[in-house]
């Protein structure tokens, strides 16, 4: 028996598209669901393309009697002849499959009818149907590993244009986004997709919550993010300072030959646990483990690195790792320049970190030069938050800039304005040794592996803040850098072990 659905005031907002083939080799499919449906997931697709029918009716049946018990209604992907076998709630047709009248005639008026549309010409034939076509899945709006990719990225701008048929057509047909969509992208893309005020009822996901080590998680993140789309509100759990000591995040690093050393020292100084490792066959076993993060550094990248960078960024980024990224010296010349594009082009970072011209330079200020891997730049702090700023928002990632000032900027919670943060104090030894602000890059991430994404902001302060303690603390009793290396890594060892408390560090929040 199918659930009895009132059309007007089915849930939308986080719409499931299943995929058995990627759910963790440890997971059971129907858990994975079922993980999801505890924790928000408002309506669930069953999409099986490699199943027999008898196969794909009879994990339908077991779904669905699983979706019951959650009140979610359940659509069948393309297979009518499912739908109809095991009483689901409606069924998703693409533009392949088959008519949307067709589809129609065959379930009848009462069940769910979703279609999916490519392009604004797509869109207008589904408004003038003559069947009753429920809703929209608008897509592919990323691209994603997910189908191949056969349809064209629509980009917010392409789903815009579709919207405003949507508007103008027929505004009560409701919609969704779906292709690459995460907890990453979500907000920031629901809230570009709209017409005037406009905008899609929802969100369509697959990998982010089915390949999920923590399905649970996932789901409640991404809710959090549609959340924050549609109601802009704050639901934020409060943010603790993590104790990185009792819960030993593995930080990967792939850094530059200058700083492993000294950035692994640093790392285990604070409490977390280096990997440092450039073999790219290891990489995805490194991102399936809980509490993990990559620290990526291209410091000292080669002909042969390129290629290695782009593994682990895609590998962390598919598994929702944290990567903090330091394009050390990126401004310093052509190649560096070129390559540092690229690693934005590629990959999503919840952190960049780089010193005042890696920065500026990376967010393409005018007339920033580098000489090697210094920075000195003569900007005011207005030009500087709005340099980082645009950057912050263009890369949706939190920003940290170092110099005697740090200065932190946050691009993933979406604000009228990205919150900054200014920290001060820390002794100037810290910019008198090499790779100082290298192994910074290790701290943030270690503190990243054990946050929230959602306070991938907080966090940063936190480790950014504990640094220039440590260094405040060790330049007082330091004659030069020598002595300086190892007092501060003592001073990070026991500020790590007591308390959370700052006596010399400034941290003002704009
Ligand atoms: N004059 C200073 N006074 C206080 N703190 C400083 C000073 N210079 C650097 N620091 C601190 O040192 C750390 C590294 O910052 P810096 O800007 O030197 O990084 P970087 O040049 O990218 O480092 P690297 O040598 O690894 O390339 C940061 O925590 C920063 O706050
Ligand atoms: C000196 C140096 N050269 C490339 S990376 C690096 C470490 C500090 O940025
Ligand atoms: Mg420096």
């Amino acid at each position: 028996m199918s659930l009895t659905i009132d059309k007007n005031t089915i849930d939308y907002s986080l719409y499931l598209v299943t995929n058995s083939e990627i759910v963790p080799e440890s997971l059971d499919f129907y858990d994975q669901v079922e993980k999801a449906l505890q924790n928000g997931v408002t309506i669930v697709q069953l999409r099986e393309k490699n199943l027999d029918t008898d196969h794909f009716i009879d994990r339908a049946r077991k779904l669905h009697q699983i979706t019951k018990k959650y009140n979610v209604p359940l659509l069948i992907n393309d297979r009518i002849d499912v739908a109809l076998a095991i009483d689901a709630e409606g069924v998703h047709v693409g533009q392949d499959d088959m008519a949307a009248e067709e589809a129609r005639e065959k379930i009848g008026q009462d069940k769910i009818l979703g279609v999916t549309v490519n392009n604004e010409r797509d869109a207008m034939a589904a408004i003038k149907s003559t069947a009753r076509i429920d809703y929209l899945g608008i897509g592919s709006a990323y691209s994603t590993t997910t189908k191949e990719m056969t349809k064209p990225i629509l980009g917010p701008g392409g789903i815009k244009k579709i919207l405003e048929v949507l508007h103008d057509g027929k505004p009560e047909m409701k919609s969704v986004i779906i292709g690459g969509l995460n907890k990453y992208n979500i907000t920031r893309t629901l809230n570009e997709c709209r017409y005037k005020d406009f905008c899609t009822n929802g969100a369509a996901v697959v990998s982010c919550i089915m390949a999920s080590h923590d399905a649970s998680l996932a789901t409640k993140e991404t809710l959090r993010s549609i959340n924050l789309a549609y109601d802009n509100e704050e639901a934020l759990h409060p943010y603790k300072h993590p104790n990185i000591v009792q819960e030993k995040p593995l930080t990967h690093f792939i850094t530059n030959a200058v700083a492993k050393y000294f950035s692994a020292n640093v790392c285990i100084a604070i409490g977390g646990s280096p990997i440092m490792s450039e073999l790219s066959e290891e990489f995805s076993f490194f991102a399936k483990i809980s509490k993990g993060s990559l620290c990526m550094n291209t410091g000292t990248m080669s002909n042969a690195s390129i290629h290695m960078y782009k593994k682990a960024i895609s590998e962390y980024n598919a598994h929702m790792v944290p990567i903090i990224y330091d394009p050390v010296a990126c401004g310093a010349t052509q190649p560096r320049r070129e390559i540092a594009k690229m690693m934005i082009e590629h990959g999503r970072y919840s952190v960049i970190k780089g010193n005042m011209a890696e920065i500026c330079s990376l967010a393409g200020a005018n007339g920033v030069t580098m000489r090697g891997v210094d920075s000195d730049l003569n900007l005011n702090d207005l030009e500087i938050v709005d340099i980082l700023s645009k950057l912050a928002v263009k890369t949706q990632a939190v920003i940290v800039m170092t110099g005697k000032k740090d200065i932190i900027v946050d691009g993933i919670i979406p604000t009228k304005k990205p919150r900054v943060c200014f920290i001060s104090g820390g002794h100037e030894l810290m910019g008198k040794i090499t790779a100082s602000g290298c192994a910074l890059g290790g701290v943030i991430a270690s503190y990243l592996a054990v946050c929230s994404y959602f306070h991938t902001f907080e966090a940063a302060i936190d480790a950014v803040a504990l640094y220039k303690e440590a260094g405040y603390l060790a330049g007082q009793q330091s004659k030069g850098p020598g002595t300086f290396l190892a007092n501060f890594t003592d001073e990070l060892y026991e500020l790590s072990r007591k308390p959370y408390r700052l006596l010399s560090t400034n941290i003002i929040r704009e």
